[in-house]
């Protein structure tokens, strides 16, 4: 398990962490997203060893994590460090093998990479004579090569297009089933939806909320649609712990307090007239994203 406890961090005034915790399980995907400016690159430098924190701790299996435990990492930054004039194979054994991987291991690994990731036919190209989707494959080969115990993957996603995202997810999808914890940043939240077990939001160097992104989509007041009683939400308006939200013809939109019992609700409206429709409307990560990056700081 990879933790981060309470870590904080400042540039000269720009306070970029303040008490930034949440940990990564194996074999989970955790996706990491946040304004411009959060602080999850910065979150991601120091979980790799790169840059100190001010405050806290990074840990990996319960130890701070040490050199040793760094090189058991799979980083892809986000300034994306390959050598440019290097042909694509080559550069990817060179890196295995600064991971302290034989020669032959890591010319394997380098063969296996970029299989993997669709790069054969590139493999004796220089990376500068990429498309810069195709490096940043190589990018992600290159996180892969030295097989890690953990990815820490900064914009993994970013610039590629849909066939190359479903190359990066699988490869991704694969090592979390092999137990290895896969932490990635991320501003394509349905991407995010869609492949993580769980979201972590920052917003100004906190995480301000956390989980899967079912528990983050069902905290909040519920709420419901109705679609039944005519009357523009009449039938409703006096019940109580419910608040009438939205009205559209003979769809009515409710919010519960905490503690409604929805089934009351149901009752009610069903006494009113025929009821077509009722659920719990729950919201998108995007739209779950919108409400905490929007909200009011806390003092
Ligand atoms: N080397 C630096 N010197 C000074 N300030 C920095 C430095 N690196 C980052 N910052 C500041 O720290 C804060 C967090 O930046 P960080 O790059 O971690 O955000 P981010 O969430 O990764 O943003 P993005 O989504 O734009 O990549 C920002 O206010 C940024 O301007």
């Amino acid at each position: 398990m990879l933790e981060v406890d309470n870590v904080s961090k400042r540039y000269g005034d720009v306070v970029a962490l303040e008490g930034m915790t949440f940990s990564v399980h194996a074999g989970e995907m955790f996706g990491f997203v946040g304004s411009n400016g959060a602080g999850k690159t910065t979150t991601m430098r120091i979980a790799l060893g790169v840059l100190a924190a001010d405050a806290g701790e990074v840990r990996w299996n319960g130890a701070p994590l040490d050199l040793d435990a760094r090189r058991r990492i799979g980083y892809m930054p986000e300034e994306r460090g390959l050598y440019p004039k290097m042909r694509v194979a080559a550069q990817l054994a060179y890196l295995g093998e600064l991971h302290g991987m034989s020669r032959a291991r890591a010319a394997d690994a380098a063969e296996l990479w970029t299989g993997r990731l669709g790069l054969s036919e590139r493999r004796d190209e220089e990376v500068q004579k990429l498309s810069l989707g195709n490096q940043q494959r190589v990018q992600l080969a290159a996180a892969l090569v030295h097989d890690p115990e953990v990815l820490v993957l900064d914009e993994p996603f970013s610039g590629l297009d849909p066939v190359a995202v479903e190359v990066m997810s699988e490869v991704l999808r694969d090592r979390c089933a092999a137990g290895v914890p896969v932490v990635f940043t991320s501003h394509q939240l349905d991407l995010v939806e869609r492949l993580c077990d769980r979201v972590g939001i920052v917003r100004d160097g906190r995480m301000v909320a956390c989980g899967t992104v079912a528990e983050l989509r069902d905290a909040g007041p519920a709420r419901l649609v109705v679609d039944g009683p005519d009357g523009g939400g009449a039938w409703a308006r006096d019940l109580p712990g419910v608040r009438v939200v939205g009205v559209d013809r003979d769809r009515t939109t409710l919010e519960l307090t905490d503690g409604t019992d929805d089934q009351a609700v149901l009752r009610a409206a069903v006494a009113a007239g025929p009821v077509r429709e009722f659920r719990r409307l729950r919201p998108t990560l995007t739209e779950l994203f919108h409400n905490v990056v929007t909200e009011e700081p806390v003092a």
